[in-house]
């Protein structure tokens, strides 16, 4: 397989030229000009290094390599910088870059470090990966250039360096269990797997035996002792799915054991020690079960520290045509096909639906019309038949929607997400800027 190398740079002639000299000598070079485009091929092409220059026009390229080490840990990064510079490529390195080097470029030295990166990566990463027994393929890849996302991202690898415990909260397929592995695997744990458990596929009684086990002769048939999932996970993280679903009685033993970090096995007398990092997803509002009274207020304070809200794919437009060039890469490479395209007018389409089964809905669209379709393009008809009689999503309903909306997209883009800002630019009251933001659908970070 050829060695990809991805070259971000804002000039387009250098760009061109760099690809150009590393094709000669065997590799497979793209080229981005820009942040944007930069994480749109990291996330739709299979990369092996980044080579990023410092200065993307008006763009910090130490930004973009935020971006890319956030989404990307395993992917080398080498920062091209002007001689005046070198004081922020040495911070470049504390930020994650693997490497720099001085422009004007020297090209056999420039040849030995990204091949050297290459070399290294490919050592100190790639085992961490088969420990945490993931193929190359399945490790979980969050795939997004939203700014709502990307600072869900930053939060969650800060709080990955901790142990508290986290909760993880977004409508059903929005990818809270792929959060949750981001987290696991930016923590000190990971080198231990991480366990998983759905709470709601069990009954209670079973959900009991899993969660904490049991001792021999506990109950009739329990012939041997058996270790929970809290036991299983010593040393590592628990990934409590469906959090909203479990029976008050296991709430409360839940909480002792994230009070006291020990818990006691089913007929057992003696307490076991666990040291357990605790990441919990629902996609119910834990509110509102507490005033039906089907969950613990004091549950939800201890876990509601550290809260990682996932908007819905329909609040994140910009993420579609991403996770559709994504997908399909995914499903060309698991079906060693030719990767498929999309037509305008299914592009229009995918655009907008309301997606109400968030990212695993265009996941299982993208797939079955990638498999049905006969051709290198995905058209309307490929799509899965009652897909198209779906409900669409609330449109603007006329040109001047249309505008406004397109306009405080653009003021947001121009003010990095400022909304402070961009109401002041728009000459609108912050709170009528929120009216509109929920009114067109568009999810901006606090
Ligand atoms: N940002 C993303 N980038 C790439 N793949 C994603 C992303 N978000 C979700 N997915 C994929 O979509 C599918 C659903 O994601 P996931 O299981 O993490 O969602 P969930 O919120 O936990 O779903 P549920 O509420 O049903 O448990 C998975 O196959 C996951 O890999």
């Amino acid at each position: 397989m050829k060695k990809t190398l991805l070259i971000v740079d804002d000039k387009l002639k250098l760009c061109e030229t760099l690809a150009q000299t590393f094709e000669q000598i065997g590799y497979q070079a793209f080229y981005a000009l820009n942040g944007r485009e930069a994480l749109r091929m990291c996330a739709t092409q299979q990369i092996h290094v980044v080579l990023l220059d410092m200065m993307l026009g008006e763009e910090n390229g130490i930004d973009v390599l935020k971006q890319i080490v956030l989404l990307y840990q395993h992917l080398p990064v080498i920062m091209m910088t002007g001689y005046a510079s070198v004081e922020t490529a040495v911070q470049s390195l504390k930020l994650g870059a693997c490497d720099y080097v001085k422009k004007p470029l020297d090209f056999e030295q420039l040849v030995n470090v990204v091949e050297n990166a290459i070399h290294l990566s490919a050592f100190s990463t790639v085992p961490q990966e088969r420990q945490y027994a993931l193929t190359e393929d399945e490790f979980p890849c969050i795939v997004t250039q939203h700014p709502a996302m990307l600072a869900i991202c930053q939060k969650a690898k800060k709080l990955a360096a901790t142990d508290l415990p986290v909760l993880i909260t977004g409508e059903n397929g929005t990818g809270k269990e792929i959060l949750a592995d981001f987290i696991h695997l930016h923590s000190t744990r990971k080198a231990h797997k991480m366990l998983k458990i759905n709470c709601a596929a069990f009954p209670e009684t079973l959900l009991d035996n899993e969660l904490f086990g049991h001792e021999k002769g506990a109950f009739t048939g329990a012939t041997t002792a058996f270790k929970g999932v809290f036991e299983k996970a010593d040393a590592s993280s628990l990934f409590l799915d469906e959090i909203g679903d479990m029976s008050l009685a296991i709430q409360a033993k839940i909480l002792r054991t994230l009070q006291n970090r020990e818990i006691r096995r089913l007929g057992g007398h003696n307490t076991i020690t666990v040291d357990v990092r605790f990441i919990a997803a629902t996609n119910k509002d834990l509110k509102k079960l507490i005033q039906a009274e089907k969950f613990r207020e004091d549950l939800l304070y201890r876990l509601n520290t550290a809260v990682l809200s996932i908007p819905p794919l329909r609040e994140r437009q910009e993420d579609i045509p991403l996770l559709l060039d994504y997908f399909l890469r995914q499903h060309s490479h698991a079906n060693a096909a030719q990767i498929k395209h999309v037509s305008d007018a299914v592009q229009e389409q995918l655009r907008a639906y309301h997606w109400p089964g968030n990212v695993r809905e265009l996941k299982n669209v993208i797939s079955y019309a990638a498999a049905v379709s006969a051709h290198p393009t995905i058209e309307l008809e490929d799509l899965p038949p009652d897909f198209l009689d779906m409900p669409q999503r609330h449109a603007p309903e006329n040109i001047r929607e249309e505008m406004e909306k397109n306009l405080i997209l653009s003021m947001l883009e121009k003010t990095s997400y400022n909304k402070k800002k961009t109401a002041e630019l728009l000459n609108m009251g912050r709170k009528t800027l929120y009216r509109k933001l929920k009114k067109y659908g568009i999810a901006a970070p606090e």
